[in-house]
């Protein structure tokens, strides 16, 4: 792993790769996938471009008949510019294309593994774990679209670091802003929240003091609500994620503690030898390792003690602080020597801005205080040269110290102390937890350089405290290693209400199908949630897979999905940034296939999609305009028309207007709905398949609209349809007391359906915003989308991941019709869920001058992210077109 090579390259992915190996290698674990952006630059490593990459075997490859594909892999999914590594501040743009590429894995593998261990039926992820905001946001679109449970890491808080940011007043919020992106970061921690069933977190203060930040949690409302439902009471809808620390653990293998002893010291070496057991061996002395040598070689006398931090030169780890407190005690400087390891550099010119202007500052630094011969700074080290840093530092009775503004964790405290080695610690933040169960050293103000000082000659100059320190921190590092972290999460995983799709039928003998089916899933659910509440039992006997699987088996066929092969290729190269991760468990095998017979399903049977979503609304009354209407007639006819086209594609309404205001503006069209496979009406809370009946002989008599019921439960996840319709009118109630008692939204009764909440907007110009309503909810611990619509003459609120770019993906899930296979028309503005439809995987045809209004005016209050951090400018998918030109280039695309 390339750590420190740059802001992105830290104990973040560390932390990932070895719980992915660590999960793996759990019995309950059949699979891990690791999902990370793929990179194909000289710039970068070649394995930053393999699409697939082995970490590890996982505990079932013993067995022959349980496939070829278990253990920890990293997948790679383009996005974004293929041949440009771009930092993570910059990847926004790129999530929806990264969501429909990692959708088409899951698939994947859901039929591969299907075929190799589940005998042609489907087996779906058993969680969706996503890691940092941008794939906390990743996660939750992908737990919507496959109605998977989905678990959350935030790692790094973008409140937290706003706050301290601001702390510091050397940036504006509008600079703050521009840099980190912090506010469309925010919005994607608080979308992780509302849709995630768990959360991890690594300290108890990252729940109280950093959670706590967030409009969608509230440590007092979760207990409120935790106890209500406990007592099986109506929490109206209200929902707050479950919290639970488990911290990381540490990969033990490579630790050797030197013995310190103070009577001997002579060299001698105590090895830990197992992840588990802080039991030492002895092992015989050898040469100094090269790391050393690059070390002393800045050194006058490298025998003193060593302070030793190891950090990226990120401000926020505040090196510059320790640089001073050194600098200014003599007394200190006098008595030990300080070691900066601050990751990979070759030219300070080529560092990112932030981590230059730290080095530069050292540099400078170290030349005010005259330190040379006493502190070193290689410019280079290895992985492998990491725990011979920390062994060299014990070895000198030395001191590690992290004087972070705030460490949300602080992984190098733990790998300090595994190594006997003392620490001083910034109070801000994990190193709390850490101190509270280690007791190994000293936790002081990162913003004073006495107390710093302070704390380090104590260290250092008392002997019996720096030895009592050392044994404490040996004692108990037992607590952070990784087979207890994954014993904890999955018995954590097995407490979560468990999702995943079940497609139902219509028809009488599907009905019964359905019955028997049920049945067999309630068993095997049954099964798998004794397996993952006792940890401990373990499926290494062939015979209780045996009996899983066979159980599986009985839930029926392949979807008749086309066959796709498996991804394999078992490169043992690291990469960098991870995004998200999937966890399958043979557990998970659960899951039944597609029998999928609706009984109108053309979908089925379509290979491609044009996807209608132009939001053309006549501006003075609000409904569709004839721009919109003929461009509609159009597009229909010569599809449908061409006899050059070889397969004709599917034909789909995407719109906020309901099902009967879509079928009157067919009709006045002089179209049928009968031309479209689908009509996605109410801004994507209710999808319709249109089929006609036949009479005897054989004439069409009449149109059926067919609700797609397994996509209203699809989209129910943590919709409370009164509870929201109350709240909602307690706040328009208030906002009418500010305006002069005019209510501002009307409720629309006639327009609203089970799963979308209707509202007249009468002044749109005072009308709270979509980013202001939602919080407004999120604070109440109601999840839900929010969407203005028809030029923002009506407000619309949804399931949480209803959303019309949500539909398209279930369409991918229920009736394979990949989305990269897709066409959406669309205005150059529209809806305020228009910008998730710009990008993804499909193509995207912007008409010009379709659409006059919009409501993307209601979208953001101002100091908020744009639309530039959700949809890039331009891309090669992307193609803007004149109205009177939109038939051509799709009958030319379609050929
Ligand atoms: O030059 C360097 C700098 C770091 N590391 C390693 O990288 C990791 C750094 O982790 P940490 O110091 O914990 O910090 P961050 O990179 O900032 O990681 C974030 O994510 C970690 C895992 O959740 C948390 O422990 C941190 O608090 C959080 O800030 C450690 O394993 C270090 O050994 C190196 O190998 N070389
Ligand atoms: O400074 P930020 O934006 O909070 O980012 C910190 C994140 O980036 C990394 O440093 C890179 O791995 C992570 O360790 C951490 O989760």
């Amino acid at each position: 792993m390339e750590l420190g090579r740059d802001s992105d390259t830290g104990g973040q992915i560390k932390y990932v790769v070895e719980l992915a190996r660590a999960l793996a290698l759990m019995p309950e674990v059949y699979r891990v996938d690791l999902l990370t952006r793929q990179i194909c630059s000289p710039d970068v490593d070649w394995s930053y471009g393999e699409p697939t990459e082995m970490l590890s075997l996982g505990s079932y490859d013993d067995f022959e008949d349980v496939g070829e594909s278990s253990g920890a892999y990293i997948v790679r999914i383009p996005c974004g510019p293929r041949d440009q590594y771009l930092r993570k501040e910059l990847l926004w743009p790129y999530i929806q294309e990264f969501v429909d590429g990692a959708l088409t894995h899951i698939l994947n593998m859901t039929k591969v593994l299907g075929e190799q261990i589940g005998s042609g039926g489907l087996i779906w992820p058993h969680v969706i774990h996503g890691h940092y905001a941008d794939a906390g946001d990743i996660a939750s679109l992908l737990s919507g679209a496959l109605n998977v449970p989905m678990v959350l890491t935030g790692h790094s808080l973008g409140r937290n670091k706003l706050e301290q940011l601001l702390k510091q007043g050397r940036q504006s919020k509008h600079d703050i802003n521009a840099t980190y992106k912090i506010m469309r970061r925010i919005e994607a921690e608080e979308l992780s929240l509302d849709a995630a069933e768990l959360v991890i977190t690594s300290t108890k203060q990252e729940i109280e003091e950093q959670w706590g930040l967030y409009d969608g949690f509230d440590v007092k409302l979760e207990r409120v609500l935790r106890a209500r439902a406990r007592r099986g009471v109506s929490c109206h809808g209200r929902y707050m994620p479950r919290m639970v620390v488990i911290p990381p653990g540490m990969d033990f293998s490579n630790v050797i503690v030197q013995d310190t002893g103070d009577v001997v010291d002579d060299g001698e070496a105590v090895q830990i030898t197992s992840s588990d057991s802080s039991s030492v061996v002895p092992v015989s002395p050898r040469a100094n390792p090269p790391i050393w040598d690059e070390i002393m070689r800045f050194l006058t006398n490298p025998h003193k003690p060593m302070i030793l931090a190891l950090a990226r030169p990120d401000p926020k780890k505040n090196l510059t602080t320790l640089l001073r407190a050194f600098g200014e005690r003599r007394a200190l400087r006098e008595l030990a020597n300080l070691t900066l390891i601050m990751g990979n550099r070759d030219d300070i010119d080529e560092m990112s801005n932030g981590n230059a202007a730290v080095m530069t500052t050292v540099l400078k630094l170290i030349d005010k205080y005259d330190l040379y011969g006493q502190i070193a700074y290689p410019k280079h080290h290895k992985q492998s040269d990491v725990p011979e840093i920390y062994r060299f530092a014990a070895k000198t009775k030395g001191v590690f110290i992290n004087p972070a503004l705030v460490e949300p964790f602080g992984l190098t405290l733990i790998e300090a102390a595994a190594h006997g080695l003392p620490m001083v610690a910034t109070k801000n933040g994990g190193p709390v937890d850490i101190h509270k169960a280690l007791s190994n050293g000293l936790l002081v103000d990162p913003h004073n350089e006495k107390e710093i000082a302070d704390a380090l000659l104590r260290l250092v100059a008392d002997r019996s405290l720096w030895n009592e320190c050392r044994k404490n921190g040996l004692k108990n590092i037992h607590l952070f290693s990784w087979p207890e972290h994954c014993r904890t999460y999955l018995s954590r995983i097995a407490l979560s209400r468990m999702r995943h799709p079940q497609w139902k039928t219509e028809t009488s003998t599907e009905d019964e199908d359905l019955e028997s089916q049920s049945d067999s899933l309630r068993d095997v659910q049954d099964f798998s949630l004794r397996l993952s509440v006792d940890g401990n039992m373990s499926i290494s006997n062939p015979a209780d897979l045996e009996r899983m699987l066979k159980s599986q088996n009985s839930l029926g066929k392949n979807n008749g999905a086309e066959d796709l092969k498996p991804l394999t290729g078992k490169q043992r190269t690291m990469s960098g940034r991870m995004e998200s991760m999937q966890v399958e468990g043979p557990e998970t095998k659960r899951f039944g296939s597609l029998t999928g017979a609706h009984k109108a399903q053309p979908l089925k049977k379509r290979r491609r999609l044009v996807v209608i979503a132009v939001d053309g609304y006549d501006p003075a009354t609000n409904n569709p305009s004839s721009r919109f209407v003929s461009l509609l007639q159009d597009l229909v006819k010569n599809i449908r028309s061409d006899s050059s086209i070889r397969v004709q594609p599917g034909l789909i309404i995407s719109s906020a207007l309901t099902k009967s205001e879509i079928v009157a503006m067919l009709n006045s069209a002089g179209l049928s709905p009968i031309e479209f496979d689908a009509l996605i009406c109410s801004s994507g809370s209710e999808v319709y398949y249109p089929a006609s009946h036949q009479d005897d002989n054989g004439a069409t008599d009449n149109i059926d609209l067919h609700a797609d019921k397994d996509y209203s439960t699809h989209i129910d996840y943590r919709w409370g349809y009164e509870g929201l319709r109350k709240t909602m009118a307690r706040l328009n109630k208030s906002d009418a007391e500010n305006a002069n008692n005019d209510k501002i939204l009307i409720e629309d009764t006639k327009n609203c359906n089970s799963h979308c909440l209707a509202y007249s907007v009468t002044n749109s110009d005072i009308a709270p915003t979509v980013d202001q309503l939602r919080q407004r909810l999120r604070m109440r611990g109601l999840r839900c989308h929010v969407m203005f619509c028809r030029n923002s003459s009506r407000l619309h609120v949804l399931p949480l991941l209803a959303s019309r770019s949500q539909s398209l993906r279930y369409f991918f899930a229920r009736w394979n019709v990949d989305v990269a296979n897709m066409f959406v028309v669309l205005g150059e503005t529209g809806d305020t869920d228009y910008e998730e439809l710009l990008s993804g995987t499909h193509k995207t045809i912007i008409v010009k001058d379709i659409v006059e209004g919009g409501s993307e005016k209601k979208l953001r209050a101002t100091g908020n992210y744009g639309r530039e951090d959700v949809a890039p400018a331009e891309n090669s998918n992307m193609i803007v077109v004149e109205a009177n030109a939109t038939c051509d280039l799709l009958l030319d695309a379609l050929k």
